[in-house]
Formats: C-alpha cells, structure tokens, sequence
C-alpha cells in the first residue's frame, strides 16, 4: 500500500562542500556536514583527499585523482543541484586547478565560500607550497567570500599580521585577486577578543566575540565558512551571513569538548543540546 500523495515538501537549501576528509570528524567535510545538518541545510560533499588525522595531528594524507573530483562534483550538480558551495583542503596545484574549472562551470548565481585551508591546527600541512599561485589565481576570483585565518592571509599575500592595522592591509591585497568580499579572522591574535574583519572594499565590518579559553578548537574554521555558505544559500547577503555564521561558531567553540589527548573538536551540534 503506497502513502496518498501529501502537500509538496520543503526542499532545505542545498549546500556542497569540497573539501578533505578528516576521519577524526572535527574539521574538513565530516565538520562541514555536521555544519549543515546543525543549521537544517541538506549537506554534500566532494571529497578532495583522504586525511588520517586526530586530534593530536594529521598522519596521513592521499589526494583523490581530479577524475574521481570531477566525478563526485557533476554527480552533484547534474542531479541534485547547489545553492552554495563552501571549498576547503583542495591538497594540491592540480586539484585546485580542478575545483577552479568546476566552479566556472557553475556560473556565478551560486555563492562560493573559499576558505583557503593550508595547515592544520597543529601545524601540519593540507596543501602543497606550489598550489599557492593557482589558489591565488584561480580560486580567489571566483569567490564569494574568501575566509583566510592570519597565516593563511599572510602566506597568499606577503603582509605579516599582527593586529587589527595588519588585517586591514591583507584584506586590501586579498581584496586585489578577485573576491567580492574577505573575511581575515583574527582567531589567531592574542587579547581577549576573537575579531574578524569583513570588507568588500568600500566599507569595513568587524564582528567581535569574547575569545573563549577553551582549548577544544579543532574544525573552527571549517564550521565558519560552511555556516556562512548555509545563509548564503538561503539568500542571506553577505554580512549577515557572516553575522549568522560568527554566532554559531562562537557556541561551537564555548561547548567544544575534550575527545582525544590533544586538541578536541567544536561541538557543531551545541545550539541542539
Ligand atoms: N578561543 C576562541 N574564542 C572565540 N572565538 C574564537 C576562538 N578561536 C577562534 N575563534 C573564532 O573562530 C573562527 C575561526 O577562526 P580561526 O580559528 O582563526 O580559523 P582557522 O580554524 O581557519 O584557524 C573566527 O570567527 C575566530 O574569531
Ligand atoms: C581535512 C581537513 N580540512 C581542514 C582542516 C583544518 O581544520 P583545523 O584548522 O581546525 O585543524 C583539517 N584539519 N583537516
């Protein structure tokens, strides 16, 4: 016996992240779907490389061949389609070369988050030193809002940041490869605030949250930039998307909690419990 049809379902906005896969399931794609489905957005996910991480560091990491990228991507858009993509750990030149084509495939309604992942929390590497240029060059433009932390803004423009005057001046240089808007997050700056600046070249916001002393951070970044890709979807604009977005992750990190004998992970899912 088949159900009777009911009224039309609400379908949730549509969100893609590319991204690596963390096994620990804090940050990368595992964070970014928990992200989505915290903030009643259908999750995807194209997988750029496998990471065998936990929260004591990243102990591996195997980028997937660009055929296997570009597989998961047209599956995604031939069938389900996106209202937003967020990128993350893109791992290499070739696969950052990659996502750039599939996005100019995309057209320019969808909103894309970049958020320009280099290292891990502890320091270890996501992204080969010789992808700088084609991120620079390729990925940049095409972004909605771009999301480098101090050492990712400081690596993609030469400004070594120290205070809020040294985000100012990365912005203005990230600002020169092509984005609509930059979002330079001083999660990194010592002091008690946790400010980042968002500016699109003719204005600045700052969106300010009292920095947490929780140690628990792992996947901060990650749950940022596909909260601010969830509001986009919903057809937010961009500086209250990022204010969404900060909210969240401020309630993520006051609630991350100790899994593992290092740094631990965001409770994505804090505002549920
Ligand atoms: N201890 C903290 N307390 C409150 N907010 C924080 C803290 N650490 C980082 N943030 C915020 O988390 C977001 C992610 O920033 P950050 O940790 O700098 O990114 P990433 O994960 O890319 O290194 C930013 O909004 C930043 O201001
Ligand atoms: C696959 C993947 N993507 C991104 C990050 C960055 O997250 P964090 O800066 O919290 O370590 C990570 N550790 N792993």
């Amino acid at each position: 016996m088949s159900n009777p049809p009911g009224p039309p379902r609400a379908v949730p906005p549509r969100v893609l992240s590319v991204a690596g896969s963390d096994c620990g399931g804090g940050a990368g794609l595992q964070g970014d779907l928990k992200t989505a489905a915290a903030l009643g957005a259908y999750g995807m996910s194209v997988v750029t490389a496998v990471t065998a991480q936990n929260s004591q560091g990243v102990h591996g990491s195997w980028p997937l061949p660009a055929e296997a990228v570009r597989a998961q991507f047209r599956a995604v858009t031939d069938d389900i389609g996106v209202d937003a993509v967020k990128t993350g750990m893109l791992a290499s030149a070739e696969l950052a070369g990659t996502v750039a084509d599939l996005l100019a495939g995309l057209g320019d309604r969808v909103p894309v988050v970049v958020d320009p992942v280099g290292v891990s929390k502890h320091g270890d590497p996501l992204l080969a030193p010789d992808a700088l240029r084609t991120l620079r060059e390729r990925l940049l433009p095409r972004a909605t809002v771009l999301t480098p932390n101090l050492d990712e803004a400081g690596w993609l423009t030469g400004v070594r940041v120290t205070g809020e005057d040294g985000m100012r001046e990365a912005a203005a240089a990230l600002l020169a490869y092509g984005p609509r808007w930059v979002l330079v997050k001083g999660g990194h700056l010592p002091g008690g605030a946790a400010a980042d600046l968002l500016t699109d070249g003719t204005g600045e916001h700052w969106f300010r949250a009292a920095r947490h002393p929780n140690r628990h951070t792992h996947g901060t970044g990650c749950a940022l930039a596909t909260a601010i890709a969830v509001q986009l979807a919903r057809g937010a604009a961009v500086p209250a998307a990022v204010g969404s977005a900060k909210r969240y992750v401020t309630g993520a990190i006051a609630a991350g909690f100790p899994l593992g004998g290092g740094i631990g992970p965001v409770d994505h899912g804090w505002r549920s419990r």
